[in-house]
């Protein structure tokens, strides 16, 4: 099966971003948005204001409000927020063409039942093929047209391999893999640990702490994954160590720079506050340390950044607590 028509569930930042891309490659594009203004915006000013501003959009994208207007869609892109995604997929559930395969794009472990997207999916629509889409991508520069390279995951690698041709241009570069559980593992984990390198670096703590979270950082992400079944080598690939160096590196990062703000001693209230974008590491990192947990993996750095969140902890006691764990082996 060709793929010619793509939808994209989710019309922010990243649904925005990936609908620009899948038109560059030459698919036909609906783009379902929320927010009524936004499909005003982009019917009028081929411009995403609110979320995506200064990107004119392809011809080919058309937004729309329902997510009926996604039935005669071959393709779907689900990039809603972690959080939200159980409830799109249901709505989408009555509108989904036969066979149509469904590429999970947001990044997020679902809090109560600590469920990673592709659970959550498969739960929802049983007989959808599913795949993830993850990796080092700034929603801005890749609609820009700047350069990277991301992982597509899907059990059916063939699949995979068919999904990532459609989606490819020469700036957006898919590497399919099979191992489905490690790259969402890595794309949730990735978003805490973002918010423990911005609070580093709001502390001043400086570049060889920063490299040491980065290190310590990417362990903790690689137990858990490999925990819940996925592969060591996935999370040394783009959805793992490339995502990670990326959002921890950078104040477009909204995860780190939530970080940044705690760590220059702003409320967590006071770090979103006025955001229209989603910081998805402040709703994950309570079922990241809940799943560690009940995996018996050991995740400080994880449980720390939970602790300040919730308030259980300030910024500096935390600090000082993962300096005074006990010394041992680094592998
Ligand atoms: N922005 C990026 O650079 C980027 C890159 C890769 C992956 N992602 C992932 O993509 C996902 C979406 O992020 P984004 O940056 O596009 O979001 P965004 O912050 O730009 O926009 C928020 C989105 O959430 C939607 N929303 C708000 N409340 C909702 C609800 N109750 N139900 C359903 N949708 C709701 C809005 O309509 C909007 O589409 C996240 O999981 C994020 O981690 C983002
Ligand atoms: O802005 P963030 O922190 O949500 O990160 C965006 C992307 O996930 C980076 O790959």
């Amino acid at each position: 099966m060709n793929f010619n028509h793509a939808g994209v569930i989710g019309a922010g930042a990243w649904g925005t971003a990936l609908a620009q891309v899948a038109a560059r490659a030459g698919l036909q594009v609906t783009l379902q948005a929320r927010e009524p203004e936004v499909v005003a915006s982009i019917a009028a000013e081929r411009e995403n204001a609110m979320f995506l501003p200064g990107v004119k959009l392809e011809d080919a994208v058309t937004a729309a409000p329902g997510l009926d207007a996604l039935a005669s869609c071959d393709l779907i892109l689900a990039v809603p927020p972690a959080q939200h995604l159980r409830s799109a997929l249901m709505a989408l559930k009555p509108h989904l063409k036969a066979g149509a395969p469904v590429v999970l794009c947001s990044k997020g472990v679902e809090q109560g039942t600590l469920k990673l997207m592709s659970d959550v999916a498969f739960e929802v629509l049983p007989d959808a093929p599913i795949a993830v889409l993850s990796g080092p991508s700034f929603a801005g520069e890749v609609a820009r047209g700047l350069p990277t390279a991301v992982t597509l995951a899907c059990e059916d690698e063939d699949l995979g391999r068919r999904i990532g041709e459609a989606i490819a241009i020469p700036t957006f570069r898919p590497y399919w893999a099979a191992d489905v559980i490690g790259a969402e593992a890595g794309a949730a984990v990735k978003n805490v640990l973002a918010i423990a390198c911005g609070i580093s670096e709001g502390k001043g703590l400086g570049r060889s702490a920063h490299a040491a979270l980065i290190t310590r950082g990417f362990a903790e992400l690689t137990r858990l994954a490999v925990a819940l079944g996925g592969k060591a080598e996935t999370l040394a690939g783009l959805c793992g160590l490339g995502d990670l160096v990326l959002t921890c590196s950078s104040p477009q990062s909204r995860n780190m720079s939530v970080g940044l703000a705690l760590g220059g001693g702003q409320t967590l209230e006071q770090a979103l506050a006025g955001k229209v974008s989603v910081a998805e590491g402040v709703a994950s990192a309570p079922a990241v340390r809940a799943l560690a947990r009940s995996l018996g993996v050991e995740t400080p750095i994880c449980e720390a950044v939970a602790a300040i969140l919730a308030g259980e902890v300030d910024v500096d006691s935390a600090i000082l607590g993962l300096l005074s764990r006990p010394l041992k082996a680094e592998a």
